[in-house]
């Protein structure tokens, strides 16, 4: 299938919106609209103008710096979680740099990062990072109140939030030449339970839908992209749906972009409710720890256009 089809996903408005005492008709209709988004595509559009148009250039602009420190600079960013430090060079994926910050809004935890790649210190680079990293937090918390509210697990939510980790990364596609394949980023489904992903106005992003059709998100100026992942799947038994994407890098200008990903902590046992499970939604998963999977899916790899976690723990293997 081509990825020229005309798509536009759902978009929903959080800019006035609050998880404390919310206007609670506009709450409710960017529930349903969310709820049925992440059923339907696993995804939709937001936008939320508390991350102002100035906050967000200055992010990228900032990246922008980040991505231009030599090599090496870039490569102190190391961690011992897969997928977490410096990644790029990659003879498969030429195009696609990245690295993470675990728990962006942490005052100290983007300060190490920053006196790691500007050792003589970048407090604009920092406090932008940190500022913005708190409103995406936000942002996230919002999404999953609703996502909670609107399929009656609100007595879970608290407990859900507090077994959660943050962690940011930071992308760079650069243009393609000639000779090269215009893949940025291959074909996956994310493994968090949420993603908010964020670009530099450079569109990039396809997802495949439900009929394994792939399509351009052709994302607004100053939205983001809400995204469910795998272990959002599990936690509501299959409900929320985790669509497989990609990046393709038709553009002329490199492509800067945010993730912030939500993951389950390690050592919390994630399973979904006994609410999600019933005659007409038999149980699809077998409890699972985030970190086994994670040392199960760096050892065992995942096979292309395969759901990892489906693999590790669906009933139905
Ligand atoms: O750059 C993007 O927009 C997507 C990145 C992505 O899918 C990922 O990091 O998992
Ligand atoms: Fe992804």
């Amino acid at each position: 299938m081509g990825s020229e089809a005309q798509f536009q996903l759902p978009s929903v408005d959080f800019s006035n919106l609050n998880t404390q005492n919310p206007d609670q008709c506009v709450w409710d209709s960017a529930k349903t609209k969310a709820l049925e988004a992440l059923q339907l595509y696993g995804c939709f559009e937001a936008s939320f103008d508390k991350i102002s148009p100035d906050l967000q250039k200055s992010v990228f602009h900032e990246l922008g710096q980040l991505f231009d420190l030599p090599l090496e600079t870039k490569q102190r960013n190391s961690s011992d979680r897969e997928f977490h430090g410096y990644i790029g060079q990659i003879p498969f994926m030429p195009l696609y740099e990245s690295m993470g910050i675990d728990a962006p809004y942490v005052t100290e935890k983007v300060d190490s990062f920053t006196n790691l790649m500007w050792p003589e210190g970048n407090p604009k680079f920092s406090k932008c990072i940190q500022t913005y990293s708190k409103m995406l937090w936000e942002l996230d918390e919002m999404v999953k109140t609703m996502v909670f509210e609107g399929l009656n697990l609100e007595k879970y939510l608290k407990e859900h939030l507090e077994a959660t980790n943050y962690h940011l990364k930071v992308m760079k596609y650069r243009v393609a030449d000639k000779s090269e394949s215009t893949m940025g980023l291959d074909s996956h489904a994310d493994t968090s339970i949420l993603t908010i992903l964020h670009q530099n106005g450079i569109q990039g992003l396809e997802i495949r839908t439900k009929d394994g059709d792939w399509v351009t998100v052709n994302v607004s100026p100053n939205s983001f992209v809400v995204m469910a992942g795998e272990s959002f799947n599990v936690l509501s038994n299959g409900r929320l749906h985790a669509p497989f994407h990609r990046v393709v890098m038709n553009a002329t200008t490199t492509r800067l972009s945010v993730g912030l990903f939500s993951l389950p902590k390690i050592g919390t046992i994630v399973k979904p409710p006994m609410e999600m499970v019933d005659v007409e939604h038999p149980l699809l998963f077998k409890p699972f720890d985030y970190g086994e999977f994670m040392d199960y899916f760096c050892m065992a790899g995942v096979k292309k256009d395969t759901y990892g976690l489906k693999t590790y723990c669906g009933v139905l293997n």
